[in-house]
């Protein structure tokens, strides 16, 4: 059993530390943005005492041309805080887009970088939720809540610099509505958080049901499942109902409890203002822009408030990306050494993905420069393992594996994947151009090396029937190509990268029998010439091999030629004569035979 180990999430400080640093990248935008947000809500500002003005000018019987230069100003207050409004809100986005842009590319880039080994023990789900879901939250949260909670903190923020500086007694009196504000909170935050989250679980498994009901409607209708269907369906949108009520009547009561918040502060500021405009402290007016800088105030406290579940999710799917983001790729030596030749050398090694759980115990193993050694035992014996420690992709607990003499460590990551390449089962093909798919060998490949791959793999005949040849589209969305034809593919990328050292696992284990012949015939002539360790399943590829190797679980038991292991009685004969039986039996293509040396 392999222990999760999920990929890094940024700590809140080297969070914060690596959006400051993506943010100074864009010094100039961030800085328009800052000047934009703070002056819309300082110009805000201007507002109460401005109609706090004019209420003194009222009450104090001044002539209605006093009231020209405070109601001009409050038009122009108006004018310029509505066009700085929209210019800091598009300027955040336009920031927040910009730096979700460059982290985008950044998580790629590493996500492609990451040990294969790292992305196993997290499980490549980690991966893709990060790169899908975490980007949409933070994509939504940087057009939306960003700016919508910059604007509010600014705006709360020096409206209560603006109460105090006006009359430090009337925010005092406003601050009544805090404890209210506080007690709401951390109740929303026990009981409402958890219910939305809970929400996006049943939503999530209303989504799961309702694809499962639609893609399967066939095999449902088949077999009368119609009912059945509709049932679970029906259920689970009941429940997501049922749970998105429950969120809206705890809302309904948090929002209560603002507005009482609210009533309370409010009835503190008139009452002091009273109070202070009685004893000659204060005018009307101070009092007025007092009442009005707490109601505006409020709005975005609140709107503060709504968001905060959405601005931890943003800042935990943030916290996600930037941790993927930050991996160092894998370090190159300082000078790499250079394979000598093909050869390979394991030398003692052990390996366990589990402490506790070894599964190669001292296995010992050469490979000549240029043979062709088969790998076979049963399932479990440790196989794959010791492919991909050959190829690096793990490395060993214990031992050591050298490539024509230099330690996998020394080539570097660059260099071992130059010198062994490892194919197996699970070929993907990229959504694209045929021939983009193949130079991801070799970018440089001419359209004739990309034939003389093809034809080397006998894959040029199919590949020529296609509606536009080495220019079609295949992959998602694509052309479809059949398993057989993707590991054609994969091989001819093979030939086209020309590593000396080939290790295959499984490359055609999957295909059906008249394709895994083809497949088999295709790997032949891609592995000519090349130092080759075939995981075999079947025995006809074993025994077409220079040497067989049997690994019984994590230990090598015999090793020697196909004829010469057969004489000798021992696994290889057990095994080569349970297969021959079961061919005899029932034989795969319903026209060979098993003979003692099938080529
Ligand atoms: N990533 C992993 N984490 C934990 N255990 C693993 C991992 N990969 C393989 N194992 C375990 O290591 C052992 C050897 O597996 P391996 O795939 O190397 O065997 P194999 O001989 O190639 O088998 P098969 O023929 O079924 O592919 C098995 O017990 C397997 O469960």
């Amino acid at each position: 059993m392999s222990v999760r180990e999920l990929l890094p999430t940024a700590s809140p400080r080297a969070a914060r530390r690596e959006l400051w640093a993506l943010a100074r990248a864009h010094r100039g935008l961030a800085l328009l943005t800052v000047v934009a947000l703070v002056g819309a809500a300082a110009i805000g500002l201007v507002v109460p005492p401005l109609l706090g003005r004019l209420i003194d000018i009222v009450i104090d019987g001044g002539d209605s041309g006093e009231l020209t230069a405070p109601a001009v100003l409050l038009a122009a207050a108006a004018l310029a805080q509505g066009l700085l409004t929209g210019a800091g809100g598009a300027l955040t986005a336009r920031l927040g887009e910009t730096i979700l842009a460059v982290l985008r590319e950044r998580v790629v880039e590493r996500a492609l970088s990451i040990p294969v080994a790292q992305l196993e023990r997290a499980g490549t789900g980690d991966l893709l939720s990060r790169v899908s879901g975490d980007v949409a939250v933070v994509s939504q949260a940087v057009t939306l809540v960003f700016p919508a909670i910059a604007r509010a903190g600014l705006t709360v923020g020096l409206t209560v610099v603006g109460l105090v500086v006006l009359d430090w007694r009337l925010a005092l009196a406003a601050l009544l509505a805090a404890p209210i504000q506080v007690l709401g909170l951390r109740w929303y935050l026990r009981s409402v958080v958890p219910i939305y989250r809970r929400e996006r679980e049943v939503q999530g498994e209303r989504t799961q049901q309702l694809l499962d009901t639609v893609s399967g409607a066939a095999t449902s209708r088949a077999f009368g499942l119609g009912d059945a269907r509709e049932e679970h369906v029906r259920a689970s949108s009941q429940e997501a109902v049922d749970v998105a009520m429950l969120g809206v009547a705890k809302v309904k009561r948090f929002l209560h409890a603002l507005n009482g918040a609210e009533l309370l502060g409010l009835s503190a500021v008139l009452v002091t203002g009273f109070a202070l405009v009685d004893a000659d402290a204060i005018t009307v007016g101070t009092a007025t822009a007092g009442a009005l800088y707490f109601h505006r105030a409020f709005d975005p406290i609140g709107e503060l408030l709504m968001f905060f579940d959405d601005l931890q999710e943003a800042t935990t799917a943030l916290a996600r990306l930037i941790g993927v983001a930050s991996i160092d790729p894998p370090a190159e030596p300082e000078r790499p050494a250079i394979a000598g030749d093909g050869s390979v050398a394991v030398d003692a090694v052990h390996h366990g993905y589990v402490d506790g759980h070894p599964v190669l115990h001292g296995v010992d193993l050469r490979i000549g420069d240029g043979e062709r050694v088969a790998l076979i035992g049963t399932t479990g014996a440790g196989k794959t393992t010791l492919a991909k420690l050959i190829a690096g992709i793990h490395p060993p607990t214990r031992g050591d594996v050298r490539i024509g003499g230099a330690r996998l460590e020394d080539l570097g990551p660059a260099g071992a994947r130059r010198t062994v390449n490892l194919v197996t089962q699970e070929v993907h093909v990229f959504a694209g151009r045929l021939a983009d798919d193949l130079r991801l060998a070799r970018p440089d490949a001419d359209d004739d090396a990309l034939w003389a791959a093809l034809e080397r793999v006998d894959a040029d005949g199919w590949v020529r029937s296609l509606p536009d040849g080495l220019q079609t589209i295949v992959g998602e969305g694509g052309h479809r190509l059949t398993p057989t034809q993707s590991q054609h593919l994969a091989l001819a990328r093979l030939v086209l990268r020309d590593p000396p050292v080939v290790l295959l696992d499984e490359a055609t284990a999957e295909a059906g029998s008249a394709g895994a012949r083809l497949l088999e015939d295709a790997a032949e002539r891609a592995l000519a010439g090349r130092t080759a360790l075939v995981v075999a399943h079947r025995l006809t590829q074993a025994a077409a091999a220079d040497r067989i190797v049997v690994l019984d679980a994590g230990r090598v038991v015999e090793q020697g030629a196909h004829d010469e292991l057969l004489a000798r009685g021992g696994s290889y004969a057990r095994l080569w004569g349970a297969w021959s039986a079961s061919r005899i039996s029932a034989p795969a293509d319903g026209r060979r035979r098993a003979s003692s040396r099938p080529r």
